[in-house]
């Protein structure tokens, strides 16, 4: 399924339920957060550790949250960054609109085609039984690729749009995975902020 529409949409799937709105922000702010946000944020470009062989992670990330618990995944532990005005401000649009309260804000960018982010689910222990997870985007649009763990027709795709919001709900981090792929398209800066709310365990 390729999704792409102009409106608010709720996707209800087995073990998940998606919300993708295109123009959550508007034009004008997007632009501006992209701007800021590519030149402030603190980027870190770590190493992770799979089945041994230590690599540099396939994009930058900055971990910023309104406590200290730190983070963990693919052997990074990362620590958090006091939330700066603008990532607070973004903060406060995504709880209006989830009616959900989040502690942190992980931030990736993804250089050009690339950068990428694995088969993965967010389903770390600190982020509590059934999270939901919100992802903002900015800059150039790409894929996000979803997969059932078991049921292998629920295979889907979203494009994520600048200034686009996907909400992440349900068991959805129990029963799928998701990734952005490398494309050998010649693309440019795309930066996303996933909020969670990160318990200090
Ligand atoms: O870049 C994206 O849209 C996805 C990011 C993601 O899945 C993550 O940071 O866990
Ligand atoms: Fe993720």
């Amino acid at each position: 399924m390729d999704l792409f529409s102009e409106e608010k949409t709720v996707l209800k799937l087995p073990n998940a339920e998606l919300i993708y709105i295109p123009n959550f922000l508007n034009q004008h702010k997007a632009n501006y957060f992209f701007e800021y946000l590519k030149l402030n944020v603190a980027w870190q470009h770590d190493d992770i550790t799979i089945f041994g062989k230590t690599y540099k992670q396939p994009r930058l990330t900055a971990l910023y949250a309104e406590n200290n618990a730190s983070y963990s995944y693919s052997n990074i532990t990362m620590y958090p960054k006091p939330f700066t005005s603008e990532v607070l401000e973004i903060k406060h649009y995504i709880e209006k609109e989830s009616r959900h309260k989040f502690t942190s804000a992980l931030i990736n960018l993804y250089r050009d085609g690339n950068d990428s982010n694995g088969w993965h689910a967010d389903n770390e222990k600190e982020l509590g039984e059934n999270p939901i997870i919100a992802s903002l985007s900015l800059g150039e649009a790409r894929p996000f690729h979803f997969k059932h763990r078991n049921l292998k027709e629920e295979r889907h795709k979203i494009i994520l749009e600048h200034g686009s919001l996907l909400i992440m709900k349900g068991a959805m981090q129990h029963h799928w995975l998701h990734q952005i792929a490398k494309t050998k398209k010649a693309i440019g800066v795309r930066i996303n902020l996933t909020f969670r709310k990160v318990e200090t365990i």
